[in-house]
């Protein structure tokens, strides 16, 4: 892993999600693969670093794994303040991970006071195959439609389109926080350049 230079920009990324739909597995595998583990271990929240070039652009990257979230979680304030962007992880095989990632989402609107914020929702565990999927992709394409976020299905055990995962979230918080100055929006929790 290369150290960010002097003149990266920071970028700090939430992870947030059901219990147990891969928040961790795809965190480690973007940091330092291959480091996909079978065995399962609740987070209480841990904080990982990356540098990342991206469309020429260098950022340095603050990535938050939070704990798996229900619908009574209270939303910490940490998880909006200074945050640029999120991934809304759901298991395909999961209806109420799925569920989950609207009640996160309207919280962090909620907290933010604000209409829009970077997402990805992130179906996982694609691996699992057809069969035990509860999810389907089109479902999954209509509700990031619906949250104005991007979307992509991933397998961390598989290491398959984890890397795009961040990547589109980081084009997400570049179509946000670094367009052409113009179109530059202020926002009390966007920590632009
Ligand atoms: N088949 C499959 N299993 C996965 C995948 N990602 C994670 N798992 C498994 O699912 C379980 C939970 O994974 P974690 O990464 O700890 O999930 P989490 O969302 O961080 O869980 P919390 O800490 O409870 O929020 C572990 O047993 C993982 O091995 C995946 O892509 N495919």
């Amino acid at each position: 892993m290369s150290a960010p230079s002097a003149s990266s920009m920071k970028r700090k990324v939430v992870i947030m999600g059901a219990p147990s739909v891969g928040k961790t597995s795809l965190t480690q595998q973007y940091i330092a693969p291959p480091t996909y583990q079978e065995s399962y271990f609740p987070t209480i929240e841990s904080t990982s670093h990356k540098a990342v070039k991206f469309n020429g652009e260098e950022y340095d990257c603050e990535i938050i794994d939070s704990a798996g979230q229900d619908e009574y979680t209270l939303f910490p304030s940490k998880y909006a303040v200074g945050v640029h962007g999120y991934l809304l992880v759901y298991s395909i095989t999961s209806r109420q991970s799925f569920d989950m990632v609207q009640t996160v989402h309207d919280k962090i609107l909620d907290f933010a006071g604000l209409a829009k914020v970077p997402c990805v929702v992130v179906g996982q565990k694609t691996d699992l195959g057809e069969k035990s999927r509860m999810v389907t992709t089109a479902e999954g394409e209509a509700l990031a439609k619906k949250l104005n976020a991007a979307f992509v299905e991933s397998s961390a055990k598989d290491n398959k389109n984890v890397g795009k995962a961040f990547e589109v979230l980081l084009g997400e918080m570049q179509k946000e926080y670094n367009p052409a100055p113009e179109k530059k929006k202020a926002g009390w929790f966007s920590w632009g350049r």
